[in-house]
């Protein structure tokens, strides 16, 4: 049975849950529960906070687990991320008052009021800076007000924790982060049961960022048209019963789905339609 680590709170278990129910996994029905085996998948799944799972993973109790790639770096636990999975994507970055630096080389003798710890205090003695860090379990961004820092390093998404405490960033973002797939550094990377479980997440990550695109076309038109829906291998090209027509399919990014609609009719196609994925395995 593999043993996978879920968050159990925060940002990334609502969207992990709704992932892993998408590629098809049994979920806890209530968040007080800790356990759930799958037992039609073979899986078990622990719900465990979102900070502590890198180090569960790495004592090689747990096969895999979902986090961020921020806690996983934070954390210093001997796991490795992947997959990334495209949700609760953020920058790790400095914020002040305005007017109290304008880069992290102004940092020197100041106080970095921090959730993430392990991520700051490396990133400033990289960079050759002198600073106290503090650590705060987080609402991080009202510790200048309250006189416990100058400076907070901290989560950003949309900024508006931020602006609302009046606060402004400073210097380049420390790191970039999204929900990952971890595991032991060096565990068994061909291992079947965990190659299945990323197959699956992966399917899911297709399924969300792909529609399946079909249209009529001229055989004449046919370079031009597959060169705008090379699909992922090669797009499938069958004749019509009309001669001199062929049907093309292929899988479109969905965001380019309606510029590619467009370039299409440009060049002659018809019946351009487009259809939702729901499961895949490339
Ligand atoms: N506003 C946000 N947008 C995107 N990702 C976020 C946001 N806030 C936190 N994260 C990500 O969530 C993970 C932290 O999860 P964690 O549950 O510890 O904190 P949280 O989401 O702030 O929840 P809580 O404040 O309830 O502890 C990190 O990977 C972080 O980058
Ligand atoms: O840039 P934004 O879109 O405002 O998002 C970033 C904020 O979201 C998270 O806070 P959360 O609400 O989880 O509270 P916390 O600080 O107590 O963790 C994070 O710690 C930031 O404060
Ligand atoms: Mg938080």
């Amino acid at each position: 049975m593999l043993r996978i680590a879920v968050p159990n709170k925060g940002s990334l278990s609502g969207p992990a849950a709704d992932m892993l129910h998408e590629a098809g996994y049994q979920q806890r029905r209530e968040s007080k529960e800790l356990r759930i085996v799958d037992p039609e998948n073979e899986v078990e799944f622990f719900y465990l906070r979102p900070r502590d799972i890198a180090i569960y993973v790495s004592s090689g109790r747990l096969d895999i687990g979902i986090t961020g790639r921020d806690l996983l770096i934070d954390s210093g636990a001997n796991a490795e991320e992947i997959l990334p999975l495209g949700f609760a994507r953020s920058t790790f970055r400095y914020a002040t008052k305005p007017g109290t630096a304008n880069g992290v080389a102004d940092l020197n003798g100041m106080t970095v009021a921090t959730s993430y710890e392990g991520i700051v205090a490396k990133h400033l003695a990289d960079n050759g800076i002198d600073a106290s860090v503090v650590h705060l379990d987080g609402a991080v961004e009202t510790a200048i007000e309250l006189g416990v820092a100058e400076v907070i390093a901290d989560v950003v998404e949309t900024g508006t924790s931020l602006r609302n405490a009046g606060l402004e960033v400073i210097g380049e973002p420390i790191m970039k982060s999204e929900a990952i797939v971890v595991r032991r550094t060096g565990a068994d990377a061909e291992e079947p049961k965990v190659q299945q479980f990323l197959r699956r997440l992966q399917g899911v990550l297709v399924a969300r960022t792909y529609v399946m695109m079909d249209y009529d076309c001229r055989v004449e038109q046919l370079e031009k048209a597959v060169a705008l829906t090379p699909g992922l291998e090669s797009p499938t090209v069958s004749p019509l019963h009309n001669e001199g027509w062929v049907a093309v399919r292929a899988m479109v990014p969905a965001r380019e789905a309606q510029r590619i609609m467009d370039d299409l009719y440009a060049i002659g196609a018809r019946a351009i339609l487009t259809t939702a994925i729901h499961a895949c395995r490339l």
